[in-house]
């Protein structure tokens, strides 16, 4: 990585300087229970962090104010999750110090693989460390689940349960199956609102919450996980409502992919291979039909040091 390349306004500045990777996720089960009285659906899904990031920088500025910067231009504006995390910390603690901050998107956008709520908890996570602020995780936690019910997730990463609406975080730890060490993710030239995709639902989608429990036994214990573990409550309704995403599966499946899953809200679709010799064919077969594709690994990212599952 080119920490220069990613940082261009840093090199025009003399402002103290702190850099970032944002890492992505693949839900690996979403169990939906049933809708609750505030609108929000009721999450049972196992979350696990991937070796995708985008990069965020951060420069400190003498003005009272935060700007942002994106190389999606259509990003760069106060709405962004990244300014929305910082101004809820300096409003928190009557902060004053200013800041720019230059985001560069690898992550696919609205794609399920929570880049924006990534973002956001790597925003929080930096700035607590970089200026040493006296907040604790719990109050970190409090503005993470007040920006999207993804971001407490990725204050933590690696594999979780979470519950909840998604902000109920249970860390999990895992016998990673060697069967399933390279994810390929293959992205549909679509973009997919999280709210429609929920608003679509019917209650035959809704689950007892059996998928997630069953995986969190089966990466617990030595027998493993498998790939048939895998599900998602959301799938059939994109499957039937998007067809470039059913048709990227076709031609996963097509092109030698034993089995896909979509992640999150999707649209981007995964399946796992024990070796990049049988995950090769498949990557070249959807990159010649022009999709976005992402050969990737499970990550535990604790304490900056990240580890390969
Ligand atoms: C579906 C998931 C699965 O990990 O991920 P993505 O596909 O977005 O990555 C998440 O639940 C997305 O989390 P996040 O993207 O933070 O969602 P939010 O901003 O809180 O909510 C966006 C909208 O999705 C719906 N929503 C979200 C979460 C939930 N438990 N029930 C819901 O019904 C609501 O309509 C809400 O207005
Ligand atoms: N930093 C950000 N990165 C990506 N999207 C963002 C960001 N901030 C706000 N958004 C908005 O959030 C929406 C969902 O983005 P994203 O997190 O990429 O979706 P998903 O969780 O489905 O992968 C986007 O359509 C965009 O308008």
């Amino acid at each position: 990585m080119n920490q220069s390349q990613d940082c261009p306004q840093q090199q025009a500045t003399s402002g103290k300087v702190c850099f970032v990777q944002s890492y992505a996720k693949i839900n690996l089960t979403l169990d939906v229970l049933g809708k609750r009285a505030d609108g929000y659906h009721e999450l049972a899904t196992i979350m696990q962090t991937i070796d995708l990031y985008d990069t965020l920088c951060f420069t400190t500025t003498n003005e009272d104010r935060i700007s942002m910067s994106c190389n999606r231009t259509e990003l760069s504006n106060d709405n962004n999750l990244v300014v929305r995390a910082a101004q809820a910390l300096r409003q928190k603690l009557g902060l004053r110090q200013g800041l720019t901050i230059e985001l560069n998107k690898r992550v696919p956008v609205a794609a399920g693989l929570g880049g924006g709520s990534s973002n956001a908890a790597a925003t929080l996570l930096a700035l607590q460390r970089w200026w040493q602020l006296p907040v604790s995780m719990q109050e970190l936690w409090e503005i993470a689940a007040s920006l999207g019910s993804d971001v407490p997730f990725f204050l933590t990463g690696g594999l979780a349960l979470c519950e909840g609406r998604g902000e109920r975080i249970t860390p999990l730890a895992a016998h990673w199956p060697a069967a399933m060490r390279w994810l390929l993710l293959v992205k549909p030239a679509i973009g997919v609102s999280t709210a429609t995709v929920f608003r679509n639902l019917t209650s035959s989608d809704y689950t007892n919450g059996a998928w997630s429990r069953a995986i969190e036994v089966a990466l617990q214990t030595q027998s493993g996980l498998q790939a048939s573990d895998l599900y998602n409550s959301l799938e059939r309704g994109v499957l039937a409502q998007y067809p470039e995403v059913a048709q990227a599966r076709q031609e996963m499946l097509d092109a030698g992919a034993p089995y896909v899953r979509l992640s999150g809200s999707g649209p981007t679709l995964f399946s796992t291979f024990a070796t990049l010799t049988e995950a090769a064919p498949v990557q070249q077969a959807l990159h010649t039909q022009g999709y976005e594709v992402y050969l990737t690994r499970a990550i535990n990212p604790a304490n900056n040091d990240i580890t390969y599952f």
